[in-house]
Parts: structure tokens; C-alpha cells; sequence
């Protein structure tokens, strides 16, 4: 056993679960009528009703106790004071830095960072209002009126998810699209739709070594020359956004165009830093300045609240119980708004690539499950294809609800529509219907003897089914920089729980490297026999048919 299961919390926690497991929170409900005022905590313009959760007072005192036998304080303050909590690639982890709005010293090698943070901000505010105003002119001296954000992983996915959720705050003149596959398809696709004298190319690598994003980019670059025809004319066309000068300025892009972060900046935690240009270009630098504001006040919630009341630790923990102790396998995210229908697939890499390790802080391997399986989709469109299986399947995923109260996008009524469903919805995880429910239903819809006796098994529902419920006052960029940061903090909470690193990220490394000689091997005729038997008849096949077709 490791040092964390055989752990007293741990322990506690395993007992405890023995003896309440069977509980229903119908009763707990029933027995505790001021429950959800209990357990909820407001902080940043969000609201965490965490209620509908299979746990008394007593589940929540010992998931506090894990915490603190974990060292969580430490670890909180050791990660903004930028010690090297990256063990692995020796990095501090200071995305707080980059929304450090109060602007306190944050020291890394005994440099504070934050004057180079600023100056980073202040030149994509003055590039942002320069093409916003249509004062920065393309090569033939029009106005950009498309931008195009080339970048994969955390150099396409954050600025994605907040372009998109941000668009009733975009600017009227901008139409932002984002290339992150290597299928040629959606590049074509997207060219196809831009000018080159009104295009802006933002080529987005934290390493600037990435093979898709390089290839994005070289034939964007061909592109863009083919009508441009001056190398000179590059200039007003593509800018960089990287850790690594040296390789921009070798793919062509001059220095003085490229925004520059750091390496204590993970990928998945990097849309604070200048990767979030393509959203200052698209919000605004006033909106931008706004989303990394909500992310530091959520920040100092997280730094200072106990933790007991402290939003990120408390779905940290509830995650915890379920994913250890209910052996749930995932966690499925379900906004309610249209505009956040990215946010799954970014909390899929926020998540899992954090804390998608089976291997702790020590080099042992562990004996507990981390992270889940994060999935999910806008809920009303869920409600209407998987949520069969979450009301009535035989896995147990815990579920976040999100919705805003205001909602600048959307109609009314529509909104509505849209809230009703999302309180119905956690409610019917929560008490499910009983056989009495379920049969009265049958008997009003006149419905009985045998057949009534033949549906009624189909008709109830075991209810049970945990939940959270995120509501948000509107999704406005503060909102949702809280928002995100709220996850960011979750995600660190429970992978100090966990002993795994968060902030690397080996697991990509094999695939890139097995890609980069298979990639070698396609290009001559000869069979391949380098693999095995399987990969070896998968590549030959591949190649006898490209090369017959
Ligand atoms: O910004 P880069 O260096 O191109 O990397 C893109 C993405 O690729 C990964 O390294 C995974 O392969 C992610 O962690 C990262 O966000």
C-alpha cells in the first residue's frame, strides 16, 4: 500500500464509506432542510451549490482532513510563491503571475517576474487597439478583418474556448478562426474563407517545435505569398506567440513581432499569458485585462479562504470521494450556455493532462485511481443523447451543471427554457422517482394490470446521481476567468492529494516520437518492417494503396 491509502484520512474516509454508501440524498435532504445553504459557497459572481452530493457534515470533515494531512496549505502557498513545484522539468508554475493584478513581487531565481509579465501585456494591448482600430494596415493597406490562430493543444484550445464564449463581446470587423489539425482539411477550409491583404496569422507554440502547428503554418506562409509575393510583406501578416525566439526568427517571423512567455507557463495554463492574443485581438485589451482579473480574485479566494469554504478545495475533494472511494471512472462537465460549448474539450486536457499519472511524486507507482475521464457536451444537447445513461446507466459520473443567470447571447424565453431544464435536470439526478412515483404515473396515464406491471421497472429511476451546480451571475469575461481559474485550482488541489505532478506532461512524448519515424518511413516505397507485426501490416497496407490510388 502507499503512503496515502494507508494514510489515517484515507483510511477514515474508506470506513466511512462502508457506512453511509447506501444513503440516499432524498433522506438527507428530508433530514436537513437547511442543507444547501450549508453546503454552497459564493465567491467571484459564482454560486456552488454542491448539495446534491452523496455526503453528511462528517464525509466533508474527514475530505478536510485528507486535505491537511496532505500538506494542501503548503502546497497552495509553495505554488504562488513560484517554488519549483514542476519537480520534473525543474519550473516553478506562476500562471497566477500572469493575472497578478495587484501586481505584487513574485520571485523565480531571485528575479521578480512581474515587470516582464506587464511589459508583455502592454505590447499586446497597444498591437490589439492598433488592428482593432484599423491603424495596423496589411500589405496592401487594408485593415485586418480576419485573424487566424494557428496552435494545437494549449496554444489553441484556451483562446478557442474563450473567443467563443466571449463572442457577444468580439469585435464586429474580426472573424477569428482557429487551425489546430494537421489534416490538411481545415486549414484549406479556413483559407478559404480569408483574403491574404486582410489576414493576420498568429502562430501559437509554446516550444515552436510543434509538427503540426509548423506545418499550419509553413502552408499558411506559402499561401499568403503566393498572392503577397514579398518576403518584406510577412511582417504585417504573421505574428508569433512563444518561449522560443530563436526558432521563430529561424521560421521567418521577426522577433519584434513575437509576444513572449516563459517556461514556469504550462501549455494547458497558458491563455493568461500572450497565447491569449488571439482574445485581447478579439475582446479587447480592456476585456482581456477583465478575464485575467476574475482569474485573480478567484486566486485569492483560493489563497486565503479556509478550506472548508473554499470553492476550488471543496470540488477537489468531492471529486476525490467520488473517483476513490465510488470508483467512479469519469466527470462530465455540462454548461448550459451555447457560447461555453468548447469548455469540455478544454477542461479535457486541463484536466487529464494535469492529472492523468500513474506515477507519484516519488517515482512509485500508485494505488489509487486519478483523474477521471472528463467528457461531456452543452446539456440540453447531452439531455438528449447520453443523459439516458447518467439517469439510468450502470456507471456513476459525478456532473458539473453550469449556467448563467444573464445570459447577453440568448432570448428570454429561450433562456428560460434553457434554466428550467438545468435546475430540472440536477433535480432529477438528485431523487430520481420511486416505484410508488412510477407507478401512479402509469395508473393516471391509464395504464395497468400487466403491461403497468411490464413498464414499471423502466419507468423508475434510482436517483442518487451527484451533482454540482455552478451558476454563474453572467458570463462576462470576469466570470469567466473565475470560472476557469476555479477549475485550474480544483485540478492542482487534487493532484496534490494524488502526489502526482501536475504540470508535466511525459505521457505525449512516445506517440510524437513513434509519429516522427513512421512520418520517415512513408516517405520511401520499401516495406517497413521496423514495428510490430500489426503496425508493420498497417503502414504497408497504407503505403500499397496510396501508392496504387
Ligand atoms: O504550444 P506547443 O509547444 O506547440 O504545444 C502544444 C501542446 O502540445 C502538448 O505539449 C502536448 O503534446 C501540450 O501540452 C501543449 O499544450
Amino acid at each position: 500500500m502507499s503512503a496515502l491509502t494507508e494514510s489515517p484520512a484515507w483510511q477514515a474516509l474508506g470506513k466511512h464509506f462502508q457506512a453511509i454508501s447506501g444513503l440516499h440524498m432524498r433522506e438527507l435532504f428530508a433530514a436537513d432542510p437547511g442543507r444547501s445553504d450549508v453546503m454552497s459557497i459564493e465567491a467571484c459572481d459564482i454560486l456552488l451549490d454542491y448539495s446534491k452530493n452523496r455526503v453528511t457534515p462528517t464525509t466533508l470533515k474527514l475530505l478536510i482532513d485528507l486535505a491537511l494531512q496532505a500538506g494542501l496549505p503548503d502546497r497552495i502557498e509553495a505554488m504562488f510563491n513560484g517554488e519549483k513545484i514542476n519537480v520534473t522539468e525543474n519550473r516553478a508554475v506562476l500562471h497566477t503571475a500572469l493575472r497578478n493584478r495587484a501586481n505584487t513581487p513574485v520571485i523565480v531565481d531571485g528575479e521578480d517576474v512581474m515587470p516582464k509579465v506587464n511589459s508583455v501585456l502592454e505590447r499586446m494591448g497597444n498591437f490589439c487597439n492598433a488592428v482593432r482600430n484599423g491603424d495596423w494596415l496589411g500589405y496592401t493597406g487594408q485593415p485586418i478583418t480576419d485573424i487566424v490562430n494557428i496552435g494545437i493543444g494549449g496554444s489553441d484550445l484556451g483562446p478557442l474556448m474563450v473567443c467563443e464564449a466571449l463572442k457577444a463581446f468580439g469585435h464586429p470587423r474580426l472573424n477569428m478562426h482557429f487551425v489546430s489539425n494537421v489534416d490538411g482539411a481545415q486549414i484549406v477550409d479556413t483559407l478559404r474563407k480569408c483574403h491574404t491583404a486582410t489576414t493576420l496569422f498568429v502562430i501559437e507554440s509554446k516550444t515552436f517545435t510543434t509538427s503540426e502547428t509548423l506545418t499550419n503554418a509553413h502552408t499558411a506562409r506559402d499561401w499568403f505569398l503566393r498572392s503577397a509575393r514579398y518576403e518584406s510583406t510577412i511582417a504585417k501578416h504573421f505574428v508569433a506567440v512563444s518561449t522560443n525566439a530563436k526558432a521563430v526568427a529561424e521560421f521567418g517571423i521577426d522577433t519584434n513581432n513575437m509576444f513572449e512567455f516563459w517556461n514556469w507557463v504550462g501549455g494547458r495554463y497558458s491563455l493568461w499569458s500572450a497565447i491569449g492574443l488571439p482574445i485581447a485581438l478579439y475582446l479587447g485589451r480592456q476585456h482581456f485585462l477583465d478575464l485575467l482579473a476574475g482569474a485573480h480574485e478567484m486566486d485569492q479566494h483560493f489563497r486565503h479562504t479556509p478550506l472548508e469554504r473554499n470553492m476550488p478545495v471543496m470540488m477537489a475533494l468531492l471529486g476525490i470521494w467520488y473517483v476513490n472511494f465510488f470508483g467512479a471512472a469519469s466527470h462530465v462537465i455540462t454548461p448550459y450556455n451555447q457560447s461555453l460549448h468548447r469548455l469540455p474539450a478544454y477542461m479535457q486536457q486541463l484536466d487529464m493532462e494535469s492529472n492523468g499519472k500513474s506515477t507519484d511524486m516519488n517515482g512509485h507507482a500508485v494505488d489509487y485511481q486519478t483523474s477521471p475521464i472528463i467528457w461531456g457536451e452543452t446539456g440540453i444537447n447531452g439531455q438528449h443523447a447520453y443523459f439516458q445513461m447518467l439517469h439510468q446507466g450502470t456507471q456513476l459520473s459525478p456532473i458539473d451543471f453550469i449556467a448563467s443567470i444573464e445570459n447577453p447571447s440568448t432570448l428570454p424565453r429561450h433562456h428560460t427554457i434553457l434554466l428550467a431544464n438545468f435546475f430540472a435536470q440536477a433535480e432529477a439526478f438528485m431523487r430520481g422517482k420511486t416505484e410508488a412515483e412510477a407507478r401512479g404515473e402509469l395508473l393516471a396515464a391509464g395504464i395497468e394490470g400487466e403491461q403497468a406491471e411490464r413498464l414499471l421497472p423502466h419507468k423508475i429511476f434510482g436517483g442518487n446521481r451527484p451533482s454540482n451546480t455552478l451558476l454563474l451571475g453572467q458570463l462576462d469575461p470576469t466570470t469567466l476567468g473565475a470560472l476557469i481559474a476555479l477549475y485550474e485550482h480544483k485540478i492542482f488541489c487534487q493532484g496534490v492529494i494524488w502526489n502526482v505532478n501536475s504540470f508535466d506532461q511525459w505521457g505525449v512524448e512516445l506517440g510524437k516520437q513513434l509519429a516522427k519515424q513512421i512520418q520517415a518511413e512513408l516517405d520511401i516505397a520499401a516495406p517497413t518492417q521496423s514495428h510490430d507485426s500489426s503496425t508493420n501490416r498497417l503502414i504497408n497496407f497504407y503505403k500499397q494503396r496510396a501508392r496504387n490510388g
